[in-house]
């Protein structure tokens, strides 16, 4: 498929990498998001048949005080980039978060729900997203949560670096999620990408995450299991961690829609760190 992918070194793109060697991975070199115009103008001038977006601002607590830069790369620069792929008919496909959520209930949240985020992250990924939906288009926004790799920083590696540091860790487990393999983001993308090329996509906002739905200090603990590690892991309030930016403690997705629309099934995120913990170990 060739694809003209904004991101080089995340770590969606760089799985997208693995699946695509055709395809073309623009780094913040060749084209910066905080310059909305030249991401705008590198989609004006490629030869390739659909855009994805794998680049974004990440950093949740560093966001709060660094709002400027965040709306530009997460609200400014995907909504330029969706005006430039529908100018020219080309599909584009968008990644987003849970962070979009204010985390109340308990009921897996669907693509058409109230939105209500907490923190500056969710705020500027949600006015990429309102960004996107506006440029109209063959445009799929594709929310996902918890997201691990090989590569990068994730909560898989840092609790591998914590718990071979420490005998015991305090993890919040008041907040419930997908942990999903950005491997499996990836083959996603891949997926509704071929379709939209066919004339089968359907544009809009989807969900997709790891299934089964887990507190930070279950994730924690199977990590540890699998790696076969030992640190003691107690379960604290999100009060109990505080943090400059607040997050969701609901943060199910209910992906169905992604199933119905694009034959696309939850992945189980226990396969996918397995597969994380091989590669982290025959390359550390
Ligand atoms: N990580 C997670 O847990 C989750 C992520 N998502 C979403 O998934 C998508 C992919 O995330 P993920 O792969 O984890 O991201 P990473 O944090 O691994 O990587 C972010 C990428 O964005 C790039 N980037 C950041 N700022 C700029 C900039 N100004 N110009 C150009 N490139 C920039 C980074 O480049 P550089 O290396 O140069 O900084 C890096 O390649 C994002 O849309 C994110 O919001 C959704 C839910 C959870
Ligand atoms: C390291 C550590 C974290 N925690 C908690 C803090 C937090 O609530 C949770 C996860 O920590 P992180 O810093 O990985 O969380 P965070 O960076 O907020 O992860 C989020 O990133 C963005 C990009 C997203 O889009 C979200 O889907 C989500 O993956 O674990 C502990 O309770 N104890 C610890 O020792
Ligand atoms: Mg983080």
């Amino acid at each position: 498929m060739k694809a003209l992918v904004f991101g080089r070194t995340g770590q969606v793109a760089q799985e997208l990498a693995l699946l695509l060697p055709e395809a073309e991975f623009l780094g913040r070199d060749r084209a910066d998001l905080t310059d909305p115009a030249a991401c705008a103008d590198a989609i004006a001038a490629t030869d390739a048949a659909i855009v994805i977006n794998a680049a974004a601002y990440t950093a949740v607590d560093k966001a709060e005080s660094d709002a400027d830069t965040a709306r530009l790369v997460n609200g400014a620069a995907p909504a330029a980039m969706a005006r430039a792929a529908a100018a020219r008919d080309l599909p584009f496909l968008h990644v987003s978060t849970d962070y979009v959520f204010d985390g109340s209930g308990t009921a897996p949240w669907q693509a058409g729900d109230r939105t209500g985020p907490l923190g500056v992250y969710g705020q500027t990924k949600l006015e990429g997203e309102d960004g996107v939906r506006a440029a109209g288009g063959m445009a799929a926004i594709l929310r996902t949560s918890w997201v691990f790799s090989p590569f990068g920083n994730n909560f898989v590696k840092t609790m591998l670096r914590l718990g071979r540091e420490r005998d015991a860790l305090s993890i919040v487990a008041d907040q419930i999620g997908g942990p999903t393999p950005a491997g499996d983001i990836a083959a996603a993308l891949v997926a509704m990408g071929r379709q939209m090329l066919d004339g089968r996509g359907i544009a809009g906002t989807y969900h997709f995450a790891g299934t089964p739905d887990v507190s930070w200090a279950d994730f924690a603990r199977e990590i540890f299991r699998q790696a076969g590690l030992t640190p003691k892991v107690t379960d604290i309030r999100t009060v109990d961690y505080p943090t400059p930016a607040k997050r969701p403690a609901n943060s199910r997705l209910d992906c169905s829609a992604l199933t119905r629309d694009y034959g696309i099934a939850r992945p189980e995120w226990t396969k996918g760190l397995a597969r994380v913990l091989t590669i982290l170990e025959t390359t550390s």
